[in-house]
């Protein structure tokens, strides 16, 4: 049956549907897409096609054609329906089936008392068949099995008919592990969720939500209960009994349905479960008595029990045979496979063997077929007389929302995605900023200064070595520094040294120092925007954002390191330096000799300070020049302390007499680079401070065109598209949403805007649907035999 009415148009559910439209998330949940996995069909077509769960493909039809549908476990009698009839019934379960949906969004808003549509809780003492009920209704087994109480939790079921679907299948919406259609699985799982409760503890109030989607169910929403129990076991906590019953007490409130469970075989009088809704339902009005294991009481005792006046419900008993038949004889599989033809069938076999107990003539209602409709039914009318209630308590909470939502945020919409996309575009044109800053000319100073460096060592380590090692005299050696000025370019002892220095510059490994120099510096300004864009509260896209860059580096400088080494192979064997190159060395370097003696007075005061004061390094300093100058002869070797001095303020005043020393040869070399002699490029020999600053520069300058072309413009280029990638396209809708909830503040933001858009949603369904309701109620009233039905099934209904 189609959703189009009587009269050719839209039902107005439909109409209002397809006026609103709902962002993309809620569309999501509406649509039966919850938990990560994609939902049903039937989760949201409006129901575009017939209500009814499919028969199973062994079904009980052939077996009780004759007598099967006095028994209602015969599901073809509505074949006589009426056209009018079919599309009110189709109407009024979709109207279910939108309620169901509004609970499961509420659900999804947070747990609040007021904040619900009904629900039918299933309650009875533990053995009472309460798990074969539910998973007859269901058709699988899913629910956990085994003595140790294995039903600690609520279990809130929401079954959801998809009639053009073929799969079975389940959802936890809140573990997000997506479809399972292995009902074994789920199982498992609801086993491992209740037993994850300790036995300490043996029951908790918050409940596991379970959705199934089937085109064999009917679309009911049931709570399954832990078991009443009569005695605590020796190791089972001693108020367990109170705790159960408690809880049990808690779901069996008003408006909930309660499905009163009690078996066959033990007395109604000592039924539990029909004592507690006594409590809370006095006057039998939300109760449905449902009866197993009615195949273990004689046929007139089972009459008896359903057709009781002590226990008077007015929704009545169902009599129920639910036990699933054992497989013997090779009709059906246990284990994934559907069960429920497999149980009616067997239930059928007994009612009907008993007709004038369970015959039309008796007037009782047995079977798990009645059951489920009688289920339906009631549900359907318990939450249309809740829809007004619900609406109010929704539009007092959109108010709340809404007022926090202007106050807090002054109405700003956000979504996960926009936050991302925004923070993306930001970050990447901080990028681009940057990318505009550090071209060629930093990349050179950069590697100059990184040069600089190593030309100092190798002048302190081959023209100003003088070593400090220990406190004795120094050999009588020539001083190599004394010579330089009138270094002989002829004596084979300067041409080595400068040969052998410039070599060790040219052969350093310029390729992957330098690289590796640049490489290091970007990935430093990546962290640093990083640090400083939003992304900084994110150790999601931080992290993202880092290997981005590192891995684009690291694959980068592999190749680059190699190629720019080529590039300056011919310094290997060879280094011109023409006029303007030595004097632009002269220059440059004169500045990098004042930085150094700039930071070796630095030094020597720092050491000052840490050994109490100037005088104080002065008297160790001066003890330490007698020693090396042979005026003071020390007994052992020092290292114990001397001359009145502690071993660790000896080594101090040696630190601060070679930062004096080599102080000193600073200022002289830098007299001697200012001096004529180094003015001529002739005169390398005596200034290899010059020439090798000009090596060093002809170095940078090759390689700083290199890395230019090569890394930072293939860096540029790449780095924003894998941000794309890693934190654009790539991300599922799941990821962005966890993406943006990192952010405490955002996350505060974002379930605002949710919870406002979702109570909007909601109660525009819920408009709708009273809406609907009430022209149904019109219709009904104009419609006699729809009225007779309605008193029928117990008058207080509105709907029928
Ligand atoms: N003969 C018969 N046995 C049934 C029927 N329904 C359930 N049983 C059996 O009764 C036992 C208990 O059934 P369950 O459905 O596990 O009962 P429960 O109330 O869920 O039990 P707990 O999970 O322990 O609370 C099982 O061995 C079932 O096979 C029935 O209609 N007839």
């Amino acid at each position: 049956m189609s959703l189009i009415c009587l009269d050719g148009r839209r039902m107005g559910w439909l109409n209002t549907r397809e006026r609103f439209e709902a962002p993309e998330w809620l569309r999501g949940i509406m649509e039966g897409k919850g938990g990560g996995g994609e939902g049903g069909s039937g989760g949201g077509n409006g129901g575009e096609g017939p209500r009814e769960p499919k028969q199973s493909s062994v079904g009980p039809v052939a077996a009780g054609a004759a007598t099967g549908a006095a028994f209602g476990y015969e599901s073809q009698e509505d074949d006589d329906r009426d056209e009018e009839r079919i599309a009110r019934d189709d109407q009024m379960m979709l109207l279910t089936k939108k309620m169901i949906q509004i609970r499961s969004l509420l659900q999804t808003i947070g747990q609040s008392e007021t904040l619900t549509l009904p629900s039918i809780v299933v309650i009875g003492s533990q053995s009472s068949g309460k798990s074969s009920v539910l998973e007859a209704i269901v058709g699988h087994e899913f629910l956990p099995k085994g003595s140790n109480m294995v039903t600690r939790r609520p279990i809130e079921l929401t079954l959801v008919n998809t009639p053009d679907a073929h799969a079975e299948y389940g959802e936890f919406p809140a573990l997000g592990l997506g479809k399972i259609t292995d009902f074994t699985q789920i199982q498992k799982t609801l086993t491992d969720l209740n037993l994850a409760v300790p036995p300490s503890q043996c029951v908790s109030d918050d409940p596991i939500q379970l959705r199934i989607y089937s085109p064999n169910v009917p679309d009911l929403s049931l709570i399954d209960l832990p078991g009443y129990i009569q005695v605590v076991g020796r190791d089972q906590p001693a108020d367990m009994k109170e705790k159960i019953a408690e809880l049990c007490e808690k779901y069996i409130q008003q408006p909930n349905i309660i499905l009163a469970i009690s078996a066959a075989d033990v007395d109604l009088a000592n039924s539990t479960a029909l004592r507690a809704s006594r409590k809370v339902d006095p006057r039998g009005e939300r109760t449905i008595g449902v009866i197993t294991k009615m195949d273990l009481v004689d046929a007139a005792r089972g009459n008896d029990i359903l057709t009781d006046r002590k226990y008077a419900l007015r929704l009545g008993y169902v009599g129920v045979v639910s036990r699933i038949p054992q497989p013997s004889t090779g009709l059906f599989k246990r284990g994934n496979g559907n069960i429920t033809s497999a149980i009616v069938k067997n239930e059928h076999s007994y009612f009907s063997s008993h007709p004038t107990e369970f015959g039309p003539e008796a007037s009782v209602s047995v079977g798990t077929t009645n059951l489920r409709k009688k289920l339906m039914t009631v549900l359907e009318t318990t939450m249309a007389s809740s829809l007004k209630s619900t609406s109010e308590a929704i539009q007092s909470e959109l108010a709340e929302a809404t007022y926090e939502f202007k106050v807090q945020y002054n109405d700003r919409p956000l979504s996960a995605e926009t936050y991302l996309a925004e923070s993306l575009d930001a970050y990447k044109h901080s990028f681009r900023q940057f990318s505009e800053t550090f071209g060629r000319e930093e990349v050179r100073s950069l590697l100059k200064t990184e040069l600089d460096q190593q030309v100092l060592n190798l002048l302190a380590q081959r023209y100003w070595n003088k070593p400090l090692q220990d406190l004795n005299t120094p050999l009588p050696e020539a001083d190599p520094l004394s010579e330089l000025p009138k270094a002989d370019p002829e004596h084979p002892l300067w041409t080595l040294k400068l040969d052998a220095s410039t070599a060790s510059l040219t052969k350093l490994g310029i390729g992957r120092l330098a690289t590796t120099v640049v490489a290091k510096a970007l990935q430093a300004q990546v962290d640093r925007l990083t640090a400083t864009s939003t992304f900084a509260s994110h150790p999601f896209a931080r992290k993202a954002i880092s290997e981005a860059s590192t891995s684009i580096l690291k694959d980068l400088s592999y190749d680059i390191s190699d190629e720019l080494e080529i590039c300056i192979k011919p310094y290997k064997y060879r280094v011109e330096v023409n006029d303007a190159e030595w004097s632009h060395g002269r220059e440059n370097i004169t500045g990098v000799l004042k930085e150094e003696l700039r930071v070796c007075e630095g030094a020597v005061k720092d050491v000052e300070n840490e050994v109490g004061g100037r005088k104080r390094l002065k008297d160790v300093m001066g003890f330490i020049d007698r020693v090396r100058g042979g005026q003071v002869v020390l007994e052992g070797d020092g290292v114990g302390g001397a001359g009145g001095f502690s071993a660790s303020l000896l080594r101090r005043g040696r630190d601060a007499v070679f930062l004096r020393d080599r102080a000193d040869i600073i200022k002289m070399r830098l007299l001697a680079v200012k001096s004529k002699q180094c003015a001529n490029r002739k005169n390398k020999y005596y200034c290899p401070e010059v020439f090798l600053d000009a090596v060093a520069d002809k170095l940078t300058t090759t390689a700083d065109l290199f890395l230019d072309a090569e890394l930072l413009s293939k860096f540029y280029y790449s780095f924003p598209r894998e941000l794309d990638a890693k934190l654009g396209h790539s991300l599922s809708k799941d990821d962005i949403e966890r993406f943006a909830r990192e952010d405490p503040k955002i996350k505060r933001h974002l379930d605002v805007v949710k919870r406002k858009d979702l109570l909007e949603h909601v109660l525009k369904e819920m408009d709708a649907l009273r809406a609907l309701e009430a022209r149904e109620v019109r219709r009904g009233g104009n419609r006699g035999a729809s009225g007779e039905r309605k008193r029928k099934e117990g008058g207080k209904w509105s709907l029928f």
